[in-house]
Formats: C-alpha cells, sequence, structure tokens
C-alpha cells in the first residue's frame, strides 16, 4: 500500500513490497574494515576504516584520485576489495542488504531515450518497490526537486543539473535504509542542495546512515555532523567537525588601526596572512600571544584580537599536506 498522502516532512514511505519498515535509530551503521583495492601497483583504497554512523550524515572528502568513488563502490558491492571488508548492523554486508541502499554512483547512469518517470519506476522495481509505489514515491521526488512538469520527458532533453536530480531521485525513493551517494551535489544550483539537504536529513532523521563525497567543502561544513578525510588512499582524518578541530593549530587575528607587517619580526608566531591592517598567525608558542598583544597595543589601537575557529578547508589542508 503506498503512503504518500503522509507530510512532507517525513520520507516518502513507499511501501517497499517485501521488506521490514525497521526505524531503529543510531545503530544502522555501515562499518568499513581495512578496506584495499589495488589496481595494478596502485593501492587506490589502502586499509580504509571509518563506521558511518545511522542517523548523522557523514562527508566523505578528500583530493582527486584519493580514493573515494574506488571506496563507495566496494561498499556498494560494485567492486570488490582486495582486502578487508563492508559491515551492516555488525555483521558483513549482504547482496540482501545491498539492494535496500540508495546508491549514487560516480557514472550517472541514465537511459538518455526513455522518460523519466518511466526510467525512474523501472530502477524502483528493481530496488523491490512495488510498480505502485515507485510511482508515487517518484512523483512526490520529482514535485519536491521541481521537475514534476518533467515527469514525461526524455532525459536526454533535460539540462545537467536536471538530470542530476533524476539521478538523485533514484537514489532516494522508496525507503532505503542506507545512502551511499558519490558527489551528489556536483552541477546542483543553490535553491537544489538546499532541497537535497532536506530529503538527507529527512533521511537522517529516521536512522539511516548516509555518507556522500563531495569537494564542496563549505557546502560539507555546513550539513555534516561526521566527517572522513581521505588522501592517497588511506583515513587521515575522521570525527565530528570539532573533533577535528581540537586537533587543529589555533589561529588568531589580529586588528590594528595601522599596518600590520611588522609582526613579522614577533618572536614564537608563525605568520599565516597580513592583509594591510590584519593579521593571521599561529603561536608556536603559547606566551607569545601576549607578548604579541602588548606590541600591538604600543603601536596604537588594536581593534580586534581573536581566536579563529579553523575552517574545514584550513584542517583539510593539514591533514592532507
Ligand atoms: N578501474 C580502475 N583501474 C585502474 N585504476 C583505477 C580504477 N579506478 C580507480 N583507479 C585509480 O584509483 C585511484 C583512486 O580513484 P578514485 O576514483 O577512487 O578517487 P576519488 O577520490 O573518487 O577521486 P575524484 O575526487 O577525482 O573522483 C586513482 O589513482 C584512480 O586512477
Amino acid at each position: 500500500m503506498s503512503q504518500h498522502t503522509e507530510s512532507r516532512t517525513t520520507p516518502p514511505d513507499a511501501g517497499r513490497s517485501a521488506s521490514p519498515s525497521t526505524t531503529a535509530r543510531g545503530g544502522d551503521d555501515i562499518e568499513v574494515r581495512g578496506l584495499t583495492r589495488a589496481f595494478g601497483d596502485i593501492r587506490a583504497v589502502d586499509g580504509v576504516d571509518f563506521t558511518v554512523t545511522g542517523g548523522l550524515l557523514t562527508g566523505f572528502v578528500g583530493g582527486n584520485g584519493a580514493g573515494k568513488t574506488t571506496t563507495m563502490r566496494m561498499i556498494m558491492g560494485v567492486l570488490s576489495p582486495t582486502a578487508g571488508e563492508v559491515r551492516w548492523r555488525g555483521r558483513p554486508v549482504t547482496a540482501i542488504d545491498r539492494r535496500e541502499f540508495g546508491y549514487m554512483p560516480e557514472e550517472r547512469g541514465l537511459y538518455p531515450d526513455q522518460a523519466v518517470l518511466d526510467q525512474l519506476v523501472y530502477l524502483g522495481r528493481l530496488r523491490g518497490l512495488t510498480a505502485s509505489a515507485a510511482k508515487a514515491s517518484v512523483t512526490e521526488h520529482l514535485e519536491r526537486l521541481g521537475l514534476g512538469e518533467r515527469a514525461k520527458e526524455r532525459v536526454q532533453k533535460l539540462s545537467l543539473g536536471n538530470q542530476q536530480r533524476v539521478q538523485i531521485i533514484a537514489a532516494l525513493m522508496g525507503r532505503p535504509q542506507a545512502l551511499v551517494l558519490d558527489e551528489p551535489f556536483s552541477g546542483l544550483d543553490p535553491a537544489a542542495v538546499d532541497n537535497m539537504v532536506d530529503l538527507l536529513r529527512e533521511h537522517t532523521s529516521r536512522g539511516v546512515p548516509v555518507l556522500f563525497s563531495s569537494h564542496q567543502l563549505d557546502l560539507v561544513e555546513r550539513l555534516c555532523e561526521r566527517l572522513v578525510v581521505l588522501a592517497r588512499g588511506k583515513v587521515v582524518a575522521a570525527g565530528t567537525s570539532d573533533e577535528l578541530r581540537s586537533t587543529s593549530v589555533v589561529r588568531h587575528r589580529l586588528v590594528l588601526s595601522g599596518d600590520a607587517g611588522w609582526v613579522r619580526g614577533v618572536p614564537g608566531i608563525h605568520v599565516v596572512d597580513v592583509d594591510g591592517p590584519t593579521a593571521v598567525v599561529e603561536l608556536t608558542d603559547e606566551r607569545a600571544s601576549r607578548a604579541l598583544l602588548s606590541a600591538a597595543l604600543e603601536r596604537g589601537d588594536v581593534l580586534d584580537f581573536a581566536q579563529q575557529r579553523p575552517s574545514l578547508a584550513q584542517i583539510y589542508r593539514e591533514v592532507t599536506a
């Protein structure tokens, strides 16, 4: 039975034909243990461990070629690991489990000649939804992502951004038990990003673990409760933003009434940047902050002197350096 008359504050429950609709919270984890994949001599993914916790958005970041896509493919079983394993709810993941995962692959495999609605309903059927449940879920998602009028159009007539939205619907429709999304935000305009975020939050609010990769650090910073940072096939940092920040070098920002160039001569600090009256520094000696402030006051007014919360971009540069 379709349940699509429900309010839009809950995720579309498409009445999967043969699955229990669990609403467990917190314990619905994907666990990656020692995951490794070699291509010839290259270890694209090298002993990777992390957990995607139920109910949280986990951002997966790393530079080009860091191994994100390869890791996600192994989570989804599209690629087999050279070593290590993927676990789901405390035991090795099975093909049946994965059938209930929503996956957005890097290669966007839509059929250009097929109508949007038909294609999505077909994909929903492959995921185990009944035809009517798939249609109801797809129709609701199309409306929510602003494609309600385009349901009968062929995919190739849509702009790239709209094709991306269709791909997102393919991953989110029904009631996925976990979401693994490779660059779901790339190519979306800000309104579509917001709609997408709302949708993802609806899934996390019912305990679903969500892993998504992105190069948009500002977005990841805004959205994610947890982060996994990959570099050269290895996890170089993982945890909440605050946990990552606590290991980062503390910066101070000093704003003066005159030019701040003189700070370069103060011992015990590393100058990150000077721009006219503003200097950003790192203390290599804790006591230097007092010396810096005294020296500044001797030279004139101090308009601001405060610790700076490190941005994710800063943390990212530090851990991947
Ligand atoms: N099928 C393959 N055959 C050979 N090498 C591969 C294959 N797939 C990935 N690689 C290599 O594995 C490494 C990791 O690639 P991967 O696509 O997982 O990185 P990524 O973090 O997703 O990068 P991007 O952000 O650029 O998408 C790269 O060096 C890539 O060239």
